[in-house]
């Protein structure tokens, strides 16, 4: 069974457009990374799986679950951090987080100290006395504390410093190795190079690509960088060039396609120096994105 699955969700705030038409599947124990640039529909996606907000067309479900008419028991299964949180200011963090555990049903309370610890969070302080990453480590340790089956994570690492941010990652590794599937939503490239198996590319509310992070990086598209004085340097082109910029005698690029037609051309050219690598998550990305 899937952990998530989405057939064409759409929403759409009266006219403006929410998402369009998005459809994918996430699987058991899979840590899937949601990135798309601000406005793109991330948070849209993610509070419409959560029947925050209904769909204005499409279906989805988690763990077989309709999000609509199953909402409910989908709630048990599901830790979720909003990408603001906001809570009763003056209810004291262990208060908060108590009550959470015990609408969860969850007796174990050790584990709210226990990961307050790892967090380095002061339990005893009241929410409005907590700096904004503070209150995101109470946000972090609700989605956490009933040990659930899949995590829905909305920009999870704004406010925390890089040693929490660590921590975090640390957390989320140690619910994938129990078995848990997680799907968080970023703007920062390397943390899901770092974190995640899959990806999904969502632009303008519409699906990009969903791609294995790997296949991502090395799907065949090289940075080609060269040196040359040669004045058709201007006028290289090619089927697969994309992104080019060129820079005085400097020329860079990005290509797609057979190798040997790239190495022909450029064998053509008088040059100095060639650099051919694989691109940076950021620059594939940036092709997406464009
Ligand atoms: N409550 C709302 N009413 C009207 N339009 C909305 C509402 N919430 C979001 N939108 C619109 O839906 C689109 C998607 O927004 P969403 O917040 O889902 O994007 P996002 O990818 O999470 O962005 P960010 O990275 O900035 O958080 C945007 O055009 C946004 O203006």
């Amino acid at each position: 069974m899937k952990a998530v699955e989405m057939n064409d969700l759409t929403k759409y705030y009266k006219k403006s457009r929410g998402i369009e038409n998005v459809s994918l599947s996430i699987e058991e124990g899979e840590i899937f990374g949601f990135i798309g640039p601000n406005g793109a529909g991330k948070s849209t996606a993610i509070r419409t799986l959560l029947n925050f907000i209904h769909p204005t067309n499409g279906t989805a479900a988690i763990f077989g679950k309709d999000i609509v008419s199953d909402s409910k028991e989908i709630k048990k299964l599901v830790g979720y951090l909003p990408s603001e949180v906001h809570y009763y200011d003056d209810m004291k963090a262990i208060d908060l987080l108590q009550y959470s555990a015990k609408f969860h049903e969850y007796k174990n309370t050790n584990r709210i100290h226990q990961l307050a610890e790892r967090l380095q969070l002061d339990l005893h302080k009241k929410i409005e006395d907590l700096s904004f990453g503070n209150r995101k480590k109470v946000g972090i340790i609700q989605a956490l504390l009933h040990e659930p089956k899949l995590l829905i994570l909305d920009e999870p690492t704004g406010g925390l410093d890089p040693l929490m941010q660590n921590i975090f990652f640390e957390l989320l590794t140690e619910e994938r190795n129990k078995g848990a599937t997680i799907f968080f939503s970023s703007h920062i490239l390397s943390e899901v190079q770092k974190m995640c198996d899959r990806v999904a590319i969502i632009k303008e509310g519409k699906l990009v690509t969903v791609e294995k992070v790997e296949t991502l990086i090395k799907n065949n598209l090289k940075k080609v960088s060269l040196i040359s004085e040669d004045s058709q340097i201007a006028d290289f082109d090619l089927d697969g060039v994309l992104n080019k910029e060129t820079n005085g005698d400097h020329i860079t690029f990005l290509y797609s396609g057979e190798i040997k037609p790239l190495l022909n051309q450029l064998t053509a050219l008088d040059m100095k120096d060639l650099l051919i690598q694989e691109p940076s998550l950021e620059e594939v990305f940036m092709h997406y994105y464009e």
